[in-house]
């Protein structure tokens, strides 16, 4: 869809605020939920690279350096499309005229950049079949509350998150879409070891970009020039992508993405939870944190 005709679209109201059902256990939007089927018989390739992310940990930036080093650090290779359809986001399904992630993947020549948030036990068994290569990107669980109470106040073709205070209950109890954010990075965390996936974390990326962008040219087997990884760096900081129309997904609507109620691209921050949580809030986050990764050896640095 072109920009201009995306300026127009209006959506039916049905798909605002939309309807959820459960997937083995897991929230979804009904639309994800009618294509399941679809879904988890969708055929990855062995050269497709795949980024998982829990929801709003580090997604789009994760895309945008990929995308970077896909091209050299051709700017205008980056600008070609919105991210979202530079990268299909596998499991999404939309109404007509937009076009859904499974429709898009199957269109787009190999070797495809492709976008998911669905937990492990989720993914479409073609991808391990294949030994696709994944990238997962962890954030700690408060900002990413944060960031998802927000993202669900501003984007309407997600559930509305009600109050404040209801969030946390509902984050906590993992009902929201894509399930429990303890049970999708420990899900991903044990498959590490088994499967083709860097594991990364937000506030490592955040703390020295540039090694972690090593990280991922050393995964993705590609080399760059210094020049062209200090490109990558600037373009993808926060305040570059923040203003970034093919990254910040302002080209959208205001009906489904309104960034009056607060933009995507919000604070970009490790930490930012420290604003939102009361210190009651925060110790009760905390004694239920414990329970549900008792036993993990995953950590995150700034989680707690
Ligand atoms: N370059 C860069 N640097 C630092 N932080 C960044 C960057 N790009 C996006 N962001 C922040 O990531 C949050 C959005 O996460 P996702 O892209 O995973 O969202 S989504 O799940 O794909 O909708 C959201 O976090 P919050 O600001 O905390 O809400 C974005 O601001």
């Amino acid at each position: 869809m072109s920009l201009e005709e995306m300026k127009d679209l209006h959506l039916e109201e049905k798909y605002l605020q939309p309807e959820t059902k459960e997937v083995n256990g897991i929230l979804m939007t009904k639309m994800i939920s009618d294509n399941w089927d679809k879904i988890w018989n969708f055929q990855a390739k062995p050269d497709d690279l795949l980024i998982a992310t829990y929801a709003k940990a580090g997604t789009t930036w994760t895309q945008e350096i990929v995308d970077m080093i896909q091209n050299d650090g051709d700017l205008q290779k980056c600008q070609r499309a919105n991210t979202f359809d530079r990268h299909p986001f596998i499991e999404w399904a939309l109404p007509p005229p937009l076009s859904s992630g499974l429709d898009l993947a199957n269109k787009m020549p190999s070797p495809r950049t492709l976008k998911t948030h669905l937990p492990v036990q989720m993914l479409p068994p073609s991808f391990w079949k294949e030994n696709t290569k994944i990238i997962y990107v962890a954030r700690n669980a408060k900002d990413c509350l944060v960031s998802y109470y927000h993202f669900s106040r501003m984007n309407k073709m997600v559930p509305d998150p009600g109050s404040w205070e209801e969030y946390i209950e509902t984050f906590k109890a993992g009902k929201v879409l894509w399930g429990s954010w303890y049970d999708h990075v420990k899900g991903w965390w044990h498959a590490k070891d088994q499967h083709r996936v860097l594991y990364l974390f937000y506030e490592d990326m955040k703390e020295d970009p540039k090694r972690e962008i090593q990280k991922i040219l050393k995964f993705l087997e590609k080399e760059v020039s210094e020049e062209v990884l200090d490109k990558i760096i600037h373009h993808t900081s926060f305040e570059v992508m923040k203003e970034n129309p093919m990254a910040n997904y302002t080209t959208l609507p205001t009906s489904i993405m309104d960034h009056s109620i607060s933009p995507f691209m919000r604070r970009g921050m490790p930490g930012d939870w420290k604003n939102y949580f009361t210190v009651a809030q925060n110790e009760d986050f905390d004694k239920d944190y414990e329970r549900k990764m008792a036993g993990s050896t995953l950590t995150f640095r700034t989680a707690l």
